[in-house]
């Protein structure tokens, strides 16, 4: 029988470097004959990635927001990461629930109760292998944005709600330590690279 795959997860706040290493450690995981899907929150699937167009670019109230991204994660789940941990594929996705806990959580301080309640209906029996969690201070995150890109809704926010977002992240992953690993994302690419080398090598001798 197929042994179920591992689900990864990658966290941290806007311009912590998620999209820059998920590639480099898709490429390890991929090159050593494992099949890999590679995904990202919101979206993942169709209608996830309407959903995240009007996630990242329509006002709308809080709640709202919170039901949106937890809609985009059900479809998610139902027609991407189940089926690929099912057939023994690993699934890496650039975000998952712990980002609701930290942005609208955190950052836009919903009530945390209330994102529990969502997780337990949409995912109560699925919870990340593994989740590394990108960790940089704010002015440093900051500059790598404004030197790349058009900023997106989340992104134009200002630096309380990256506080209380990266605060929440590192609260979550101080509870969890298991599932976490957190990588000082100050450091240079080819540094974070040398630690990835080691989480990645050993979640591969962990399935072998
Ligand atoms: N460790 C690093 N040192 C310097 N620049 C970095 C580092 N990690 C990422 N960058 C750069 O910062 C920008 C934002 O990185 P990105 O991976 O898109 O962040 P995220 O996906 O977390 O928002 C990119 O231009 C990327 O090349
Ligand atoms: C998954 C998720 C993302 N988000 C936000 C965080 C990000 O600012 C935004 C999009 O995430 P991301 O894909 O990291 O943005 P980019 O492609 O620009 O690097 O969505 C939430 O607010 N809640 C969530 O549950």
């Amino acid at each position: 029988m197929t042994s179920r795959g591992k689900f990864i997860t990658f966290e941290g706040i806007d311009g912590a470097g998620k999209s820059t290493h998920i590639r480099y450690c898709a490429d390890l995981i991929a090159a050593s004959g494992v099949e890999l899907v590679s995904t990202r929150e919101p979206g993942g699937t169709p209608l996830g990635e309407k959903l995240r167009e009007l996630i990242l670019h329509e006002a709308m109230h809080l709640e709202t927001e919170a039901l949106l991204v937890f809609a985009s994660r059900r479809e998610h789940i139902a027609q991407l990461i189940e089926p690929a941990l099912a057939r023994g594929a690993w699934v890496i996705s650039d975000r998952f629930t712990d980002a609701s806990f930290a942005y609208q959580g955190g950052g836009r301080g919903l009530e945390l109760v209330k994102i529990d309640t969502l997780a337990n209906w949409v995912h109560p029996e699925l919870s990340p292998d593994l989740t590394i969690l990108f960790d940089v201070p704010l002015d440093v995150a900051r500059a790598r944005l404004d030197a790349t890109r058009e900023l997106d809704r989340f992104e134009q926010e200002k630096a309380d709600f990256f506080l209380a977002a990266r605060n929440e992240y590192l609260r979550r992953a101080a509870a969890e330590p298991a599932r976490f690993r957190v990588i000082d994302s100050s450091q240079s690419i080819d540094a974070i690279r040398v630690e990835l080398d080691a989480i990645v090598a050993a979640l591969l001798a962990g399935a072998a």
